[in-house]
């Protein structure tokens, strides 16, 4: 089957009320690729803002979620709120949260499979850093995270892949278009351990220094099905990057 394209915006930790209004206005008033699916991901504080201001067809997604239903969790996001919010997406496990949380393969997982199985859809991160892609341990880093993914989810359907090499993140070094073709093919090729179904379905993003310069020649890798976008999705750019395929 063709698999929808798919431009995931994340914003960090980034934005002020106003700043995230304009980007709002901005993407309400752009002309945008119907053929491509759009999440943008504000920080937690503006969700229900952005929510209640942003066109229809383009979701909105957290940056995180708590593996555990309402309770006596000080500080978590729960996944319960967020659909009473009318949000149905959440990224998980990007790169800043396994290193800076130390959140692991494992929390990781029961953050992915607590979602899922509870009407939210995920955007699971994985990707290595620049000492493993140097000591050629690429595959085997984001084959570790997989499978501890694996451990724990049976239903694929409501997970999108970002592949986000660390050593992309926020420098400006893209990587290639045949570095990132070649961990996104191994990763196709990891899914079809799950099921051909399951590999032929799951969007696998790119991200890492996406911008409107870059994403035409990565958009045409044959297992690139789109992008998750830090800090350009910041930008009036971002409109470019949703369009990139026209
Ligand atoms: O972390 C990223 C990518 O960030 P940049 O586009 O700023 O490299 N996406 O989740």
């Amino acid at each position: 089957m063709a698999r929808k394209f798919f431009v995931g915006g994340n914003f960090k930790m980034n934005g002020s009320l106003s700043s995230i209004k304009e980007i709002v206005n901005n993407l309400n008033n752009a002309t945008l690729d119907a053929t491509v699916e759009v999440v943008v991901a504000p920080p937690a504080l503006y969700l229900l803002q952005v929510r209640e201001a942003l066109r229809s067809g383009i979701e909105v997604a957290a940056q995180n979620v708590f593996d555990k239903p309402n309770g006596a969790y000080t500080g978590e996001i729960s996944v319960e709120q967020l659909k009473d919010s009318k949000i149905h997406w959440t990224i998980l496990g990007h790169s800043e949260r396994r290193t800076i949380l130390r959140e692991s393969d494992e929390i990781v997982a029961s953050k992915t499979k607590y979602a899922t199985e509870n009407g939210v859809s995920v955007i699971w991160c994985c990707g290595e850093s620049l000492e493993e892609r140097e000591a050629g341990r690429t595959v085997e880093v984001v084959t570790r995270q997989l499978e501890a993914l694996k451990a724990k989810i049976s239903d694929w359907s409501r997970i999108v892949i970002a592949y986000e090499p660390i050593w992309a993140i926020g420098t400006g070094k893209v990587a290639t278009t045949e570095q990132a073709q070649e961990v996104h093919k191994a990763i196709r090729g990891w899914l079809t351990g799950v099921s051909a179904k399951v590999a032929d379905e799951t969007r696998i993003l790119y991200g890492g220094s996406v911008n409107e310069k870059n994403c035409g020649e990565l958009s045409k890798q044959p297992d690139i099905d789109g992008f998750l976008v830090g800090g350009a999705s910041l930008k009036p750019a971002f409109i470019d990057i949703v369009n990139c395929l026209q």
